[in-house]
């Protein structure tokens, strides 16, 4: 059976098809959460740059040098950087402007010193494949080296990288070995029907992996924010009551205790009155930052709602709990919190209670610590008080 390919036809076919798909990623783009946007738009660039590139290469013969060797590689080199940025601002990483306007310099040079002035293809092939196997690699890195490079959807991207990577080193080595392997820029062999066939369909392969990548990430964004209180960034009342279920099952299967502290920060509606919401939030975060620093590790906390706090503590008992509502306690009372420069002091109401072998649910443990909080709030405040059935019954401080 005889084969064969036309390489224009081919460019514009790939051409035509990531300008489809670059469109349609700027509509989803639309969609998606503004955290997405500039990672999105430099992505949008990149998918418009690349075709115009490619169209400029297939119409060699009919318009001059600089537009179809200079400008045309100029937009496919800029189209690269373009992905690189992208890619970057999506894992929030620095982008390395310096070094990609390093690879567009060079690119652009050695179009215009090999095709202008010497008019060399092989070298200038040599040279803009070593170039863009350098961009596209570095693309393929930032998505197996960065921060969230987990989960099967990142080979989509990475996957399309890795191959475009491997077929421009292919093709700049091929050249190195055997000089005379292109004669022509539409001369059909395996190297150019793997550069032009395979690496114009690679683009529309790379949006759909990036585009999998920003809606993967949005899920586990979405996921976490129900889950997670907005401002104080601990569990919310919802997650808590999930993971107190859960650890209520751990400690009965392990015949271990488990204890729990209401803490509730008192008087908290003067912070509002007195010196404004924005203070409130901020004295929300930072009791919330005063409290972890006195957990253990395997401590879970979460927010009950308004200035209400929980601690699930696993594996304690009553006076372990006690002990520690009490270290946190003092931490309030010994050092003011300073909100917006306004140095304030700020007592804490702290109800403790134990896993009793009466409890079926969690919540007759979180009622029990709850009513134990308010019997501090009514005993005066800035108080550690504990459930009568967690075997102690009250600690008062001062
Ligand atoms: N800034 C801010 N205020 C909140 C937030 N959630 C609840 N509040 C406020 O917290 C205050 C709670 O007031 P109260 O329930 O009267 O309790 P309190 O003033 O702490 O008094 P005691 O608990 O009896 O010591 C209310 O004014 C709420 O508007 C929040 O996310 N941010």
């Amino acid at each position: 059976m005889q084969w064969s390919f036309d390489i224009r036809s081919g460019l514009l076919v790939g051409a035509l098809l990531t300008v489809l798909i670059g469109l349609l990623l700027a509509v989803v783009a639309r969609a998606m959460s503004p955290a997405f946007r500039p990672a999105m738009n430099w992505w949008v660039a990149a998918t418009l740059l690349q075709p115009t590139g490619l169209v400029l290469l297939s119409q060699r013969d009919q318009l001059p040098a600089w537009v179809t060797i200079v400008l045309a590689n100029a937009f496919v080199a800029g189209a690269f950087a373009a992905y690189a940025v992208a890619l970057r601002r999506f894992h929030r990483l620095r982008v390395p402007v310096l070094g990609l306007g390093a690879a567009l310099a060079l690119a652009l040079a050695a179009s215009v010193w090999f095709g202008l002035v010497v008019d060399d293809l092989t070298w200038r092939l040599i040279t803009i494949s070593a170039v863009l196997a350098g961009m596209l690699g570095y693309s393929a890195w930032t998505i197996y080296r960065g921060p969230e490079s987990r989960g099967l959807v990142r080979h989509v991207a990475g996957g399309a990288f890795v191959a475009a990577t491997a077929i421009m080193a292919y093709r700049a080595m091929a050249l190195l070995w055997d000089p005379g392997l292109i004669t022509g820029i539409f001369q059909l062999n395996h190297v150019q029907l793997l550069s032009y066939g395979v690496g114009s369909v690679l683009p529309v392969v790379a949006t759909v992996g990036f585009l999998l990548l920003c809606t993967d990430r949005s899920q586990r964004e979405l996921a976490r924010a129900a889950r997670v209180d907005y401002l104080t960034d601990v569990y919310n009342r919802r997650a808590i009551e999930e993971l107190g279920t859960r650890a209520i099952a751990g400690a009965r299967r392990h015949g271990v205790s488990l204890a729990v502290q209401v803490v509730d920060i008192d008087h908290f509606k003067r912070i509002n009155d007195e010196l404004g919401h924005a203070a409130g939030d901020l004295a929300l975060v930072q009791a919330v930052a005063r409290i972890r620093e006195c957990l253990r590790a395997e401590d879970v906390m979460g927010r009950l709602g308004g200035e209400e706090f929980i601690v699930l503590m696993p594996d304690t008992d009553g006076a372990s709990a006690v002990a520690a509502a009490e270290r946190i306690r003092q931490a309030f009372s010994d050092r003011p919190l300073d909100l917006q420069g306004e140095r304030r002091k700020v007592t804490l109401s702290i109800g403790v209670a134990v896993l009793a072998p009466a409890d079926r649910l969690f919540s007759q443990l979180l009622l029990r610590g709850d009513r134990a909080m308010y019997a501090a709030k009514h005993a005066g405040r800035d108080l550690v008080m504990a459930d009568a059935m967690s075997g102690w019954d009250t600690t008062a401080a001062d």
